[in-house]
């Protein structure tokens, strides 16, 4: 598959780091020179972090292409996003070449934060919006306004680099998403007008409370909530009068003065001036990890998104016999000061496939939610060889033996080359959730491991039942 992105600036860069990362061919068209060094600094960013929101591999990078002439990066191209600056008269004359240039089957994508696609289309062009969030790379969520068979097909496209399409009943300026931020900026912007607060204490506001329920809940299950027992219904006759009290300057925007740009300017450099953008960047996409990462263990908000996503990465497969337990395209986070994987990512990725070889053999959430599950008691790792971002690992399970309240496993984690990079050996005891005791497993995963032992059993397993320092 093939994406054209016209215009690389901040959205059109993550867009092709996006499409890139999962596995299409991506053809960029920016007049900017500067473009070819941003986007570059944005893949670094997304190949640090994307990989790492999944416990299985994404497909192979795809090919990454500048060319200088819009009709050559449209060319053979199922997507084509534009990305230009939020200016009418520039969108509906890119929009017309494109709509000229791009094969008729391709969906033509704007990222418009506020147009309607009917503004957009307004001079003939065939486009829908298709309004991401910054980070594309990292954030599902796209919005798609525009005729329905065009957002139908966009949206399964979209399911299939893992973002969430939402695609809306009618077309309004700003979409949904936009409507609310804008009306918090705007709120933000008399709160800093008036001198009530300073850019910082908005955003303390804000991450230090609310901002933390809505990436797991958003607004309204948030509020049913607050509701208490007697729920939304309640709620509404609590809180809702308060809207018509004057809190809020409502739809009125403070005049956009000199002064008020420079306030702003001068508490913002006050806040943050002591990271770079790229810093910043950073920090942002590591937090976000660890949050998604989060939200994926309860499926809740874009976690269910990258679990649906994962499902499709990582089909059922065995090499040399033996189960395939995990796969990961290394992220440049799990290096460290010496330029490789860090230690502690070997136990990561064999702790992760133990979990997918209890699950194997029945003992996955459902059954851990019923009281029964295994700790694991011991493990040694040999370290055998380097492994480099981009790297991808997959790790293969042994079972050494699997008799009663002892599972005994040998990870083999070998580099996208073959090479064998660690072999892991852990000894897990099944446990009763409840006294914490060891106890047997149930039946059926005690079947499950002695069919797994018994295809196993004569296998070398160079390795394993060595001691720490052994010659
Ligand atoms: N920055 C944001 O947070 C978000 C922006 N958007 C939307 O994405 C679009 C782009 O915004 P940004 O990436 O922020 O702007 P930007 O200013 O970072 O990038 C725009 C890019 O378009 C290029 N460009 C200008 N004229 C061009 C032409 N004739 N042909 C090809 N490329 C051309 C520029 O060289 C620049 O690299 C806008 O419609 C904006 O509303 C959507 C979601 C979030
Ligand atoms: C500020 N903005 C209107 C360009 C923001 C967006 O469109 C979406 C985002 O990423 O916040």
């Amino acid at each position: 598959m093939k994406a054209a992105i016209v215009g690389g600036g901040v959205i059109g860069g993550g867009w092709a780091a996006r499409f890139l990362l999962n596995g299409w061919d991506v053809a960029v068209f920016d007049p900017d020179p500067q473009a070819r060094r941003r986007i570059g600094e944005v893949l670094d960013g997304a190949r640090r972090a994307l990989p790492a929101l999944y416990d299985a591999a994404l497909p192979p990078e795809g090919r990454l292409t500048y060319e200088d002439g819009m009709d050559r990066a449209v060319a053979g191209a199922d997507w084509v996003q534009e990305s230009v600056p939020e200016r009418l008269d520039l969108k509906h004359r890119i929009l017309g070449q494109l709509t000229e240039l791009a094969p008729e089957a391709a969906i033509i994508g704007s990222s418009t934060s506020g147009f309607r696609p009917s503004e957009l289309t307004a001079e003939g062009a065939r486009a829908i919006v298709a309004h991401p969030f910054n980070p594309v790379y990292l954030l599902p969520l796209v919005e798609l306004v525009g005729g329905a068979e065009a957002c139908a097909r966009a949206a399964d496209l979209l399911r299939g680099i893992g973002m969430y399409p939402l695609t809306l009943r009618k077309e309004i300026d700003a979409h949904i998403a936009d409507r609310l931020l804008e009306a918090i900026w705007r709120e933000a912007l008399w709160l800093v007008t008036d001198g009530i607060a300073t850019t910082d204490e908005i955003d303390e506001a804000i991450r230090q409370g609310f901002g933390l329920r809505w990436a797991q809940m958003g607004l309204f299950e948030t509020y049913r909530i607050a509701g208490g027992e007697a729920g939304m219904a309640h709620f509404m006759e609590q809180f809702g009068p308060a809207l018509a009290w004057p809190w809020t300057k409502l739809t009125d925007v403070p005049a956009f003065t000199p002064e008020l740009v420079a306030t702003i300017a001068a508490q913002s450099d006050a806040q943050s001036g002591h990271l770079s953008i790229r810093a910043l960047e950073r920090l942002r996409d590591d937090n976000l990890v660890a949050m998604l990462r989060a939200l994926k263990r309860t499926g809740s908000g874009a976690g269910g998104t990258i679990l649906g996503h994962e499902a499709t990465l990582s089909p059922p497969e065995e090499v040399d016999g033996l189960p395939v337990t995990f796969r990961a395209q290394v992220p440049s986070s799990w290096t460290d000061y010496n330029g490789h994987m860090n230690e502690t990512h070997y136990l990561e990725a064999a702790g992760r496939a133990s979990d997918r070889f209890m699950a194997l053999v029945g003992a996955d959430a459902d059954y851990i939610a019923g009281g029964l599950s295994y700790f694991t008691v011991e493990s040694h790792v040999r370290y055998l060889d380097e492994v480099l971002a981009g790297d991808r690992l997959t790790v293969t399970t042994q079972v050494l033996s699997g008799a009663g309240k002892k599972l005994h496993l040998f990870h083999r984690l070998a580099r996208g080359d073959g090479t064998l990079a660690a072999t892991v050996e852990t000894l897990l005891l099944h446990v009763d959730l409840e006294t914490r005791r060891s106890c047997d497993p149930a039946l059926q995963v005690t079947e499950a491991v002695a069919r797994h032992a018994r295809a196993h059993e004569g296998r070398p397993a160079e390795g394993a039942g060595r001691f720490t320092g052994q010659r």
